[in-house]
Formats: structure tokens, sequence, C-alpha cells
């Protein structure tokens, strides 16, 4: 049995305390911390019981807990990710793995001084069925080569607290590391249009954004993150190659016909829309470190997904076509 310490019991760390408990077989859920210790406590009675700290290096140290798993806000990764780091313990961390690429950086190096692989992070859209589908079609050279991405993200709300950054940060970053491995190339620019703002949004979030990708071999992808869009959570990939497009599955539900109109449901939020993916990724870094191994998103995924973030966020605030520059891959990633 893994035993896990979970950092972090908000929404998706509740999510992930459900799924360690009732799901994933082989794992256990004996400590849980968060800075708000009334969360903390209504989580460690999800898992049925489990040692609650405030303090997620208290977590860390603890003997009892054999891997941790980092669900706090992005911007607090950094630190609990260099302390299970030194003390030498296996790791699942939500995305992103930081918010700046100089903090991924750090995290990286501390992680390949140690010699050991030890971090998986949470980029659960490389085990959505959906974009499964979509790779294999682009692997089987039947289509000829990708052209262009037509992608969207869209949320029904957010917080008051989400910014124009964090379409980048918090919601962009699945498609950067999602899209680049689905064509198996690297990114070269970024650029940001800003259409008119909703009336949904506040002064500090321009919303809905247009951002464009274009990868060393060419193929130009555009990405609408729309996170008040009200309707649902809409999540929708096209592929255009050169013999035919590829556009990825929706999610199946039934198609209802009631008063002269056709219907079908849309998810509303991403515990279900990617639900499967989620218990597919979490299974796989369970089984993986019973065995000492990380074959998931590897903390250098996260240090590229920030490098291709911080040029998108220059580009929300120049509105020019910036640059993507990433060092080169370190032996210890190959
Ligand atoms: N993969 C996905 O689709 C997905 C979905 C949702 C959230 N996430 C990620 O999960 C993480 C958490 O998101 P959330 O939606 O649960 O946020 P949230 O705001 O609901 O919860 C965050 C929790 O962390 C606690 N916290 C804050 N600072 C902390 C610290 N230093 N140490 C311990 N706990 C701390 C807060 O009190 C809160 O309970 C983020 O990294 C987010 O990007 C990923
Ligand atoms: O943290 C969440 C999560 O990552 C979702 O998958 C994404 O759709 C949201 O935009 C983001 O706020």
């Amino acid at each position: 049995m893994l035993n896990v310490g979970v950092i972090g019991c908000g929404g998706m760390g509740k999510d992930h305390i459900k799924r360690l408990t009732n799901k994933i077989q082989g794992a256990k859920v004996v400590a849980v911390s968060d800075v708000f210790e009334e969360g903390a406590k209504e989580a460690a009675a999800l898992a049925g019981g489990a040692k609650v700290y405030t303090d997620g290096k208290d977590l860390i140290n603890d003997p009892d807990v054999d891997a941790v798993f980092i669900v706090s806000p992005g911007f607090a990764h950094t630190d609990s990710l260099l302390q299970a780091i030194e003390a030498g313990k296996r790791v699942f961390c939500e995305k992103p793995l930081a918010t700046t690429a100089q903090d991924c950086k750090k995290i990286v190096d501390a992680e390949a001084a140690s010699g050991k692989h030890l971090i998986q992070l949470g980029f659960m859209r490389r085990y959505d069925k959906g974009y499964v589908q979509v790779k294999e079609a682009l692997r089987s050279g039947e289509y000829g080569e990708p052209l262009i991405l037509h992608c969207t993200h869209r949320n029904p709300e957010v917080g008051t607290n989400y910014n124009t950054p964090m379409a980048v940060h918090d919601t962009a970053i699945h498609e950067i590391d999602t899209l680049h491995w689905l064509v198996d190339d690297e990114y070269e620019s970024a650029q940001v249009i800003m259409p008119k703002v909703t009336k949904y949004s506040h002064s500090e979030l321009k919303d809905p954004q247009i951002m464009l990708l274009r990868t060393k071999r060419g193929i130009c992808i555009d990405v609408e993150v729309f996170v008040n869009c009200k309707f649902g959570y809409d999540i929708n990939c096209e592929v255009v190659c050169e013999d035919g497009a590829i556009k990825m599955a929706e999610p199946s539900y039934p198609s209802i016909r009631k008063n002269a109109a056709v219907s079908t449901t849309i998810d509303t939020d991403c515990f279900v829309r990617f639900e499967d993916a989620y218990d597919t990724e979490v299974q796989n870094w369970v089984d993986c470190a019973k065995q000492g191994v990380i074959n998931g998103p590897t903390a250098w995924d996260g240090y590229l997904a920030a490098v291709t973030a911080d040029a998108l966020v220059k580009a929300q605030e120049t509105g020019q076509i910036e640059p993507i520059v990433t060092e080169e891959k370190p032996a210890f990633y190959k």
C-alpha cells in the first residue's frame, strides 16, 4: 500500500482524496494538510480519518507518508516541491508545476541534482480518451501532416480572484502541454488577441482571449479561452491536416427531442468532463510510484509549459508576437 499525504484540501484536493480513497487500487490517504485547518479536517473525514497538518512541510517529513500529492494553488507549489525533493519523496503535483519558468527551472535542477525521478505533473489531458484517439489518428500517418489546430477552452464561470494572466497559467496551460504533445512538436512563438470583453467579466480579467501559438514545424494553433461563457464546460480540438481534418469526439450524451427542439448535455465542470482521465493518471502514478518510476508528464514538461506560458503572458501585455526559447533538455529527462 502506498501511503499518500495530500497538501491542499480545496475543490481539487477533495476530489483527489475521494478518488484515492474510493477508486484507486493500492493507495491510502494517511495525512492531509491545508493552511485552513477546518478544510483539512473535512478532507481527513473524506479519507475515513487521516492526520491533519496546517504546514505542508510537516506532512512531507512525516515518516508515515511515502508519497506526496500537491494540490495547493499554483503559487504555493515551488516550496512543497523543493521540500519533497529534499526528503526524497515521490510527488504527484497538480498543474501548473510553478507559475514562472524561473521557479520551474529551480525545481528541475533540484530534481536532476537528486538523481531520482520523483515528480509527475497533473497534465491529465494526456490520459483523456478523446485526445488519445486524436493522437493515434495523427500517428497513423493516414491524414498527412497537421497544419492548423482550432481549440476552445470554455468554463461557465470563474471566481472573482481570477485575473488576466490566470487565463494562461491556470487555464490555457492544459492546451500548452497537450497540443505540442499531440502533434509531437515544440513551440516557437506566441501571440494573444483580445476581443471585446464580456459583460460577465470584471476590470482585472480580459475575457475572452484568443491565444495563437506557432510550432517549430510551422503548425498554427488558435485557442479560444473563455472562462465566463456561462453555457457549460466546453473543450474542443480540431486538427486540420493535409489529407483530412480530425475533430476530437464530444463527451457522449443522448440527443433529446422535445418541444420542437433537439438538445444534448454539455458538462459543467472539469471534474465530470475529465473524471476518467484523472482516474487513469492517478492509478498510473500509484502503480509507477510502487515500482519507483515515473511514466507520466514530468517536471521538464512543467518547465516547457511555463516558458510558453511566460511568453503568452508577455504577449497579453504587448499585443506582439513573442518568441518562445527554452533551454536544452538535460540528459536526466531524455
Ligand atoms: N487538472 C485539473 O483539471 C485541475 C482542476 C482544478 C484544479 N487544479 C489545480 O489544483 C490546484 C488546487 O486548485 P483548487 O481548484 O483545488 O483550488 P482551491 O482554491 O479550491 O483550493 C486550494 C486549497 O489550498 C489551500 N492552500 C492555500 N495555500 C496553501 C499552502 N501553502 N499549503 C497548503 N494548502 C494551501 C487553500 O486553503 C485551499 O483549501 C491548483 O494547482 C489548480 O491549478 C487542476
Ligand atoms: O484549475 C482549473 C482546471 O485546471 C480546469 O481544468 C480548467 O478548465 C480551469 O480553467 C482551471 O481554472
